[in-house]
């Protein structure tokens, strides 16, 4: 079906979402890594990228928070840029584990495999992955570059976050050493873990996670920039392993209604991307059980819904002024 969708219709979409859910107090920070404990939980963010370039932002979308898992994207992508799609099959996987983001059951059970870069084994795999190898303030750089592009604007270290996540990751610690034993960390395991909690500890805004949703919407052309940041036969692989595992075990119940392949992270932040249309992310600090922002999944999942969308239905969509 053909199918017209205004830009005022998405801005009252977004509007009507903020408004139901802003006093919403459901979820709990996430309190495993202190520092997000004491984040305020009341803020709350939604902004929306089109692929002309414009945003919709509406109420904390400047605040800069931990990125976290969401950052398992973004470094999936720079391995994909440097390795290719198959290289990164091989080496670490495309499959669903179905389990939390932190299991080591989940490696076991795939006999060794990652399964994914966008959980913690997976994503810990991927940076020891980043080139150039047994080089860590270049790769730190190629991760921090790679980031920027796709924002179009560069994140910023919160060091209190790094060194509060530093300090209490025993079981990251554990899956490095247990992926290392099976031959999937292909460069130092402590450099290579190091790397993967400072990427997660990289301060990002919801206005800078829609334009990366709207950079892999768009095919790998960043819409604000106008810079083409990896190949365009890349984009259905990013979006295929988003929409997969985007929710760890929730996954399926997260595309079955909000029909939007998201990537979320314990800080509260939930990145989605729908093809050809736009990037869309949501921010508010309490998490459910699966470490999913429980008002991002809310808002987003409402406007969704409103505007009629999903990236499984066969409509062709048109966004006009
Ligand atoms: N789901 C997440 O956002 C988890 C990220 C966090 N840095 C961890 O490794 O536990």
């Amino acid at each position: 079906m053909q199918k017209k969708i205004s830009i005022s219709q998405i801005k009252d979409a977004a509007q009507e979402a903020f408004d139901l859910y802003k006093t919403n107090t459901d979820g709990k920070n996430a309190d495993y890594i202190p520092y997000l404990a004491n984040i305020n939980k009341n803020l709350f963010g939604i902004s929306i990228c089109l692929l002309n370039g414009q945003t919709i932002q509406l109420g904390d979308t400047e605040y800069k928070f931990g990125i976290e898992s969401v950052s398992k994207v973004h470094t999936a992508i720079l391995v994909l840029r440097q390795y290719g799609a198959q290289q990164l099959l091989e080496k670490i996987g495309a499959d669903a584990t179905g389990l939390p983001f932190n299991s080591i059951f989940a490696i076991l059970l795939e006999n060794d495999h990652p399964s994914t870069p966008l959980v913690n084994a997976g994503a810990i795999a991927a940076c020891s992955m980043v080139k150039p190898i047994a080089d860590p303030e270049n790769k730190w750089k190629a991760i921090v570059d790679n980031i920027t592009d796709l924002c179009g604007s560069a994140p910023q270290l919160i060091d209190e976050l790094y060194k509060s996540e530093s300090e209490t990751n025993f079981n990251n610690r554990s899956i490095t050493w247990l992926l290392k034993n099976y031959n999937r960390i292909y460069d130092d395991p402590t450099m290579s873990l190091d790397l993967y909690t400072r990427q997660c500890s990289l301060g990002i805004t919801a206005t800078q996670l829609s334009i990366c949703g709207a950079t892999i919407a768009n095919n790998g052309t960043n819409p604000v920039t106008r810079k083409q940041i990896f190949d365009t036969a890349l984009s259905p692989k990013i979006t295929s392993l988003i929409a997969t595992v985007g929710f760890y075990e929730h996954t399926g119940d997260w595309l079955y209604t909000s029909g939007i392949p998201a990537k979320t992270g314990v800080g509260g932040g939930v990145m989605g991307t729908l093809p050809g249309l736009f990037g869309i992310a949501a921010f508010a600090p309490p998490i459910d059980n699966a470490g999913n922002s429980v008002k991002a999944q809310l808002a987003i999942k409402h406007i969704m819904n409103k505007l009629g969308l999903s990236a499984f239905s066969g409509d062709q969509v048109t966004i006009v002024e």
